[in-house]
C-alpha cells in the first residue's frame, strides 16, 4: 500500500506499511547548490551530476579516482536545483505523515558539516507539520491531540530542549516502549504557530557553533518528535472507535566528518569525537541492518542509536536524506555519504499502526474480557468441584449403601433373636416348671459359658460395628492401645501378681482356669505333704472310681478312717494359707472338674449309705460321710467350704445339727476357714477390677477367690440337694417363702431372695446400660430363677456387665472425644472460609470473645450444640447453613460434607456465600 496523495497533498488515507509488512527505509540524496563561501574559494567545480532522480553520477576527471564507481542509485535523487518543498513532498511527506495513521516514523538528514541537512529538516518539519494540522482539519471525525518534544545528544549527553535545566536525561528501559528518556517534557501542540514557537525553543537551546565549513554548524544530533494521538469521536460512527497513537521523529544529525578533516582541537576535538561515535554507531548499525543478518545490532552502544533504535530497525518507518556538498574539496565526505545512503537504502523496518483502545472501547473490551475470564473460571471451577463433588458423592453414597445394608442385616438379626426369644418363650411356658428342674447346674454353667462368650462376641462386634461406623467420620477413634482394646475385646486381663498383670487382658475365665490348674497343683501338693492322705489315698480313689462298685463296707471304712492318723488342721491351715497366698483362678472347668470329683465322691458315699434311711441314719451317714471326706481327701474338704452368708444359714437350716454332726462338719469348716478369706462383694468392685485402676494384687486375688467359695457354695447345694430325701417337705415350705422366683428346690433362705432380687435389678439396669441383647435376658431370666446356686452366675453376669458398661464408657468418651476434635477443625474450616469481617461478625453474633484462644472450639460447639446426632455430618451442615445464614443452601451442605470427609478441602467458594440480616 502506498500514500494516497491527493493533489493538495492532504490526504493521507492508505499509508503503506501499516500492516506489518517489513519495507525499506526511504533513502534519498540531495545534493546542495555551491555555497557563497566555496564560490569565494573558488571550490565550485562539481564533480557530481544528478543524472535523473534517482542516480547520481560521479564524473571525476581525476585519473586516481577513476577507479570509483561513479553512479549512485537511490529511491530520489535531487540535485542543486530542488526545492525543500520538493525533496519534503517526494522523499519526506510520505513517511512523516504516516503517523496520523499510527504508525510510527523517522526522518533522517544524515551528510556532513555545511551540506544543508539544518536547512532541509527545516523545511520538511515545516511542511510536515503544515500536512498535519491540515490533515486534521479535514479529518473532524476524529479527535487529535499532538504533544511535542525536543532533545539533543551533545558529547553523549541528552538534553531536553524545551526545558531550561540543561541537566542530562537519563535513558530508561521500558518492556513495552523500549527506550524512552527520563523526564522528557512532552509539551501539548495547541497549533501551528505554537508548533512554531516550540521549534524556535529548540532552535534556541541548541549547541551552535562555528566550524570552519559552517559558521553556524549544528554540532549535536537533534531529534524533535511530535505525538499523535487520534481518536475516533463517537458521533461519527466509525465502526473503529480505536485510538491510534504515532510518533514521528525529525533527526538533524550532526555533521558527518571526521575529526580530523575539520582542523578542530580542544572542545570541538571533543565533540567530534562524541559526534563520531554516535554517527559511528550509526553506521554500524546502519550497515549491519543492511545485511539483513540476525547479528548483534549495537543500538546501546550509543545515546543516538539507543534512542532511535525502533526507527532504525523497528517499528517505524524510516526515511533518510543525505545531503551531499558540492564542493570538490568535500568529494571524500560526499562519497562516504552515498556509502551510507547505499547501506541505509537496504536496511528494513516493520512497521505497524500503534492502536489505543479509546476508554469507552477499553472498558467495553475490559468488560467483555472479565466476562470470558469470569465464565472461564467458572467453568473451571465447576469442573474442578463437579469433579472432586462427584468423587465425594460418589463415595458417599458407597458408604450410605454399605451402612444401609449393614442397618439391614442388624435389623434381620434383631428381628430374628426376638422371634426366637418369642419362640422359647412360648416352649418355656409349655414345658413349665419340668424344663426348668430339669436344668442342671453343668447345664447352667454350659449355657452360661456359651452365652458369655455370645454376649460378649455380640457386644464385641456391635462395638466394632460401631467404631468402624464411627471411624469413617471420625478422624480418630480410639487414642491409645488401651482403647483399641476396649474397643476390640470387652474383656479385661485380670493375671495377678507383676506389674503386666495390670493390664486388661482378653478373657477372665482363661486367668480363673490357669489360676484354678495352680491351686490345683498347690491343692495336690498340700495332699501329698499330708502324711494320712497320702497313705489312704490311693485306696478311696479306687473305691470313687464310678464304674466300680465299692466294695468297703463301713465298718472298714471307719477301720480304715481310725488306722489314719489324725489331721493336723493347723498345718493343714497353714499349707492352705501357702494356696490362699498363691494366686488362685478359678475357671469354669476346674469347678465343673470338682464337681464331678464330689459327685463321684458323694456317689461312693451315698452308695455306702443308701437313701433309703431314715434322716437319723442319714445324719450318722453324713456324719460318717464329712469324717471320710476330711480324712481321706483334701480336696474333697476344699470343695465342701461354706463361705457365703447364705451358706452359713444353709447349713443351719438343711443340714441337720441335732446330733452333732453338723458340728463335726463346721469343725472341719473351722479348721480350714482360713483357706478363703471371706467373702468380697464382686459387684461393688467390678469397674476396679475391669478398669486400668485395678487394685492391689491382693484385692484382685480376694475378689478373684470370691469366686470360688461361691462356686464351692452352688456345689455345696447341690450336695446337700441330692442328700435330701426326695419325701422331705422343707423345700416345698420355703418354697413360698422364696415369693416364686426361687427354685422350688431350693433350701429355705431368708436373706438370698433379698440378695437375688437386688442383684437382678441391679442386672436389669446394666442390661440396659449395655444394650443387652433380649435374647441373653430371656435365657437369663429362664434360667435363674433365685435358687442359691444361682448366686454365683449373677455374680459373673454382674461382673460381666460391669465390665462391659466400663469398656462401652469408655470407647465413648474416646468416640466423643475423637468427634470433639473432628467438628473443633470443621469450626476451623468454616471459619477460614470466611473473611476477618465476617468472623467478627459470626463471634459477634454468637457472643464469643474475640480475644479468646479457643474461638474456633466455641464455634463448634454452638455449632452442634443443638443436635445428639452429631455424628452425622450432613445434619451438621445443614445446621452450619442454617445458623450462620448462609445462602445457598445446598452448596454449603456438600461442601461442608466434603470438609469433613474430604482431607483435601474443595475450592474456595467463599464469594457465594452471603450473610443474613
Ligand atoms: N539547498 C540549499 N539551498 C540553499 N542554501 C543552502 C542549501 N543547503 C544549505 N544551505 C545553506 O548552507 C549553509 C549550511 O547549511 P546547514 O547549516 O543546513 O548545514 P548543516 O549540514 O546543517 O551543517 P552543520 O552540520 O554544521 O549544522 C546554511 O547557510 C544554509 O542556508
Amino acid at each position: 500500500m502506498g500514500v494516497s496523495r491527493g493533489e493538495d497533498g492532504q490526504h493521507f488515507d492508505s499509508p503503506r506499511g501499516i500492516s506489518g509488512q517489513k519495507e525499506k527505509m526511504l533513502v534519498s540524496v540531495r545534493l546542495r547548490p555551491a555555497s557563497e563561501r566555496d564560490k569565494i574559494r573558488h571550490d565550485i567545480v562539481s564533480d557530481w551530476e544528478c543524472v535523473n532522480n534517482n542516480t547520481i553520477l560521479f564524473k571525476s576527471s581525476i585519473p586516481e579516482r577513476s577507479m570509483f564507481p561513479s553512479a549512485y542509485t537511490f529511491d530520489r535523487v535531487f540535485g542543486s536545483k530542488s526545492s525543500t518543498r520538493e525533496v519534503y513532498e517526494e522523499a519526506a511527506k510520505e513517511v512523516a505523515l504516516v503517523v496520523l495513521n499510527g504508525v510510527n516514523s523517522s526522518i533522517f538528514a544524515y551528510g556532513q558539516t555545511s551540506s544543508g541537512k539544518t536547512y532541509t529538516m527545516s523545511g520538511i518539519t515545516q511542511y510536515a507539520i503544515t500536512d498535519i494540522f491540515n490533515y486534521m482539519e479535514a479529518h473532524p471525525d476524529r479527535e487529535y491531540d499532538l504533544k511535542f518534544s525536543a532533545i539533543e545528544i551533545y558529547n553523549e549527553s541528552v538534553r531536553d530542549l524545551l526545558s531550561m535545566d540543561s541537566s542530562p536525561l537519563r535513558l530508561l528501559d521500558d518492556p513495552e516502549k523500549g527506550t524512552v528518556i527520563e523526564k522528557l517534557i512532552e509539551e501539548p501542540v495547541e497549533d501551528q504557530d505554537h508548533f512554531h514557537e516550540l521549534i524556535s525553543i529548540c532552535n534556541a537551546q541548541r549547541h551552535i557553533g562555528e566550524t570552519a565549513l559552517n559558521e553556524m554548524s549544528s554540532r549535536s544530533h537533534q531529534i524533535l518528535r511530535l505525538t499523535v494521538i487520534s481518536t475516533a469521536l463517537a458521533y461519527s460512527g466509525a465502526e473503529n472507535s480505536s485510538t491510534l497513537t504515532a510518533s514521528v521523529n525529525f533527526v538533524d544529525l550532526a555533521g558527518s566528518e571526521r575529526a580530523s578533516q575539520t582542523f578542530a582541537a580542544g572542545q570541538r576535538l571533543k565533540e567530534g569525537s562524541h559526534i563520531n561515535r554516535s554517527l559511528l554507531t550509526l553506521g554500524t548499525v546502519i550497515r549491519k541492518l543492511s545485511k539483513g543478518r540476525n547479528a548483534h545490532i549495537p543500538y546501546r552502544d550509543s545515546k543516538l542509536t539507543r534512542i532511535l533504535q525502533n526507527s532504525l530497525g523497528g517499528n517505524a518507518r524510516t526515511a533518510i536524506i543525505c545531503t551531499l556538498n558540492p564542493a570538490r574539496s568535500h568529494v571524500e565526505q560526499s562519497r562516504n555519504t552515498l556509502l551510507f545512503a547505499s547501506c541505509a537504502k537496504e536496511v528494513t523496518t516493520n512497521a505497524h499502526v500503534n492502536v489505543v483502545m479509546s476508554d469507552k472501547a477499553l472498558v467495553k473490551q475490559l468488560q467483555r474480557e472479565l466476562a470470558r475470564l469470569e465464565s472461564e473460571l467458572r467453568g473451571i471451577g465447576s469442573a474442578s468441584i463437579t469433579g472432586d463433588s462427584a468423587a465425594d458423592l460418589k463415595e458417599k453414597e458407597l458408604l450410605i449403601e454399605k451402612m444401609e445394608n449393614e442397618i439391614t442385616e442388624l435389623t434381620r438379626q434383631r428381628d430374628l433373636a426376638e422371634s426366637k426369644v418369642q419362640d422359647l418363650l412360648r416352649t418355656r411356658e409349655d414345658k413349665s416348671s419340668d424344663c426348668e428342674e430339669s436344668l442342671t447346674v453343668e447345664e447352667k454353667m454350659d449355657w452360661l459359658k456359651t452365652h458369655d462368650a455370645n454376649v460378649g462376641r455380640e457386644l464385641g462386634n456391635g462395638c466394632r460395628k460401631i467404631e468402624r461406623l464411627n471411624s469413617r467420620n471420625v478422624l480418630q477413634f480410639a487414642e491409645t492401645a488401651e482403647e483399641t482394646f476396649l474397643l476390640d475385646g470387652f474383656s479385661p486381663r485380670l493375671s495377678i501378681g507383676t506389674p503386666r498383670s495390670m493390664e486388661i487382658g482378653p478373657d477372665p475365665s482363661k486367668n480363673w482356669e490357669s489360676t484354678c490348674e495352680r491351686i490345683d497343683e498347690d491343692v495336690e501338693e498340700l495332699c501329698r505333704e499330708v502324711r494320712c492322705i497320702d497313705t489312704f489315698q490311693p485306696s478311696l480313689e479306687a473305691e470313687m472310681k464310678p464304674d466300680q462298685e465299692p466294695t468297703m463296707t463301713p465298718d472298714e471304712l471307719e477301720q480304715k478312717v481310725d488306722i489314719a492318723e489324725p489331721v493336723n488342721e493347723e498345718e493343714l491351715i497353714k499349707k492352705a494359707d501357702v494356696v490362699n497366698n498363691a494366686d488362685v483362678d478359678i475357671s469354669y472347668e476346674s469347678l465343673k472338674k470338682k464337681v464331678q470329683d464330689m459327685q463321684k465322691t458323694i456317689n461312693c458315699l451315698v452308695s455306702l449309705y443308701p437313701v433309703e434311711q431314715s434322716s437319723n441314719s442319714m445324719v450318722i451317714n453324713a456324719d460318717r460321710n464329712l469324717r471320710v471326706t476330711r480324712s481321706r481327701s483334701c480336696k474333697a474338704i476344699f470343695m465342701a467350704l461354706p463361705q457365703s452368708p447364705w451358706e452359713d444359714k444353709m447349713d443351719n437350716m438343711g443340714t441337720p445339727d441335732s446330733d452333732g454332726s453338723a458340728k463335726v462338719h463346721r469343725s472341719s469348716e473351722s479348721c480350714l476357714s482360713g483357706l478363703i478369706p471371706s467373702t468380697v462383694n464382686f459387684s461393688s468392685n467390678d469397674s476396679q477390677c475391669s478398669g486400668r485402676t485395678l487394685r492391689s494384687d491382693s484385692e484382685d486375688f480376694t475378689s478373684l477367690r470370691d469366686f470360688g467359695p461361691n462356686a464351692l457354695a452352688e456345689f455345696r447345694m447341690k450336695l446337700s440337694r441330692d442328700m435330701v430325701p426326695p419325701g422331705n417337705s422343707a423345700p416345698k415350705e420355703q418354697d413360698s417363702r422364696l415369693s416364686g422366683f426361687a427354685n422350688p428346690s431350693s433350701p429355705p433362705i431368708e436373706d438370698w431372695p433379698t440378695e437375688f432380687v437386688s442383684r437382678r435389678r441391679e442386672i436389669i439396669q446394666l442390661w440396659n446400660l449395655c444394650d443387652v441383647p433380649l435374647v441373653h435376658r430371656s435365657y437369663f431370666f429362664l434360667l435363674f430363677r433365685g435358687d442359691l446356686s444361682d448366686a454365683v452366675y449373677t455374680e459373673v453376669e454382674l461382673r460381666r456387665l460391669s465390665f462391659l458398661r466400663h469398656a462401652s464408657s469408655t470407647a465413648k468418651d474416646s468416640s466423643s472425644r475423637a468427634l470433639s476434635r473432628e467438628r473443633e477443625m470443621l469450626a476451623r474450616r468454616i471459619l477460614r472460609k470466611l473473611s476477618r469481617k465476617e468472623r467478627e461478625e459470626l463471634y459477634r453474633k454468637w457472643g464469643v470473645e474475640l480475644g479468646s484462644k479457643h474461638r474456633s472450639l466455641q464455634v463448634a460447639r454452638k455449632l452442634w450444640t443443638d443436635t445428639e446426632d452429631v455424628g452425622h455430618v450432613t445434619e451438621s451442615a445443614r445446621l452450619v447453613a442454617r445458623m450462620v445464614g448462609i445462602q445457598e443452601t445446598n452448596h454449603v451442605q456438600k461442601e461442608l460434607i466434603g470438609l469433613s470427609f474430604s482431607p483435601k478441602p474443595p475450592i474456595s467458594k467463599r464469594k457465594s456465600f452471603s450473610w443474613g440480616t
